[in-house]
């Protein structure tokens, strides 16, 4: 194989409660991306379509995570790597991520797939450190294996694949304003009071157990972010309102999603979800701000060939 052509699909990280351990992935809405062997050795991002992103390697989240994969495994060939960019960065929907975990994807299939999707995490992580300084793996996680996972360690990585249920259904609501990660981290606490960290880790293990006994109720009540949330929400225009809006018209719940500026709500069965899109919409139409809505399942394969 010479080529290959993937679809590198959105994530929503952190969910509420599991800042850089929980995410999940988000079906229709992502990257394509292009990748072809070459003689000339070295990596090569040879086109961007989309936003203005850079071509030179090292600058770009693609070109940092295919040089890490490709000075571990020193292939006899080079990479050319073309980037159709959907999802916007800074947008809170894994656009970095999108990027990153792509490029490192497609190169491992071209090369027979030496490594397995642990592997190309980690190399992955060195893209996200480019874009965010920080090697978060909370949206290449579900955007690899797909559907929910926790990073349950990054020293030695450790990812855990967690259930999706059938019936669940994600609503994202992206205002057209740049929140870039970098900037949402630099903002938080480093210490928290024990009270919230006891909140937060009850969070996310009930929210585990949820998935796990496909208890939608139960999975709404988890969807509460104590520690990150009241900082981040200050950079999202009306996010209260939209949070409000989405529980009050039946969301499992709704939060953060990423570093923001994007919002995410859960709702059980597609009819819920329209109904909630509707009415974060008419919210948000209120603001005067530029946003578009999506809602889809939960994507349980993750990154894949087209
Ligand atoms: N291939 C790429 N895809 C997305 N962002 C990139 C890429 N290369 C570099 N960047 C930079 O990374 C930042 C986007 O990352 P981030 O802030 O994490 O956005 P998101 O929250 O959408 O993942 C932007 O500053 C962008 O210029
Ligand atoms: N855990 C990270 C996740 C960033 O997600 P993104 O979609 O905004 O890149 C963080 O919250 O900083």
């Amino acid at each position: 194989m010479k080529d290959i052509k993937i679809f590198s699909p959105a994530t929503v990280a952190n969910v509420s409660c599991g800042f850089d351990v929980l995410g999940f992935c988000l079906d229709t809405v992502g990257d394509e991306m292009l990748i072809r062997k070459t003689e000339n050795k070295g990596i090569f991002i040879t086109k961007i379509e989309g936003y203005d992103l850079p071509l030179k390697t090292e600058d770009n989240v693609a070109g940092v995570s295919a040089l890490a994969l490709y000075e571990d495994a020193k292939p006899n060939c080079g990479f050319e790597i073309e980037i159709y960019k959907k999802i916007k960065p800074g947008s809170g929907i894994g656009s970095s991520s999108a990027s990153a975990s792509g490029a490192v994807y497609a190169i491992n299939e071209l090369l027979g797939k030496p490594y397995n999707k642990t592997q190309l995490t980690r190399f992955a992580m060195k893209g996200e450190a480019l874009a965010s300084g920080s090697e978060h793996a909370d949206n290449i996680a579900p955007a690899l294996f797909g559907g929910f996972t926790l990073v349950k360690s990054t020293t030695p990585l450790d990812i855990l694949q967690l259930p999706t249920p059938s019936e669940l259904y994600a609503t994202i609501i992206h205002p057209q304003i740049e929140v870039k990660t970098s900037e949402a981290r630099a903002i938080l606490p480093n210490h928290i009071p024990l009270k919230d960290a006891i909140t937060q880790w009850s969070n996310v293990g009930s929210l585990v157990h949820a998935l796990h006994i496909n208890d939608y109720e139960l999975l709404g009540k988890t969807l509460n972010d104590v520690i990150v949330e009241p900082y981040r929400s200050q950079l999202i225009p009306s996010f209260d309102a939209v949070k409000k809006a989405a529980i009050s018209i039946g969301a499992l719940g709704c939060g953060i999603s990423g570093s923001g500026p994007s919002i995410f709500a859960l709702s059980k069965g597609q009819k819920m979800a329209t109904r909630v899109e509707n009415t974060i919409h008419d919210v948000y139409s209120k603001t005067g701000i530029d946003f578009y809505t999506f809602t889809c399942k939960i994507n349980t394969e993750g990154i894949k060939v087209i």
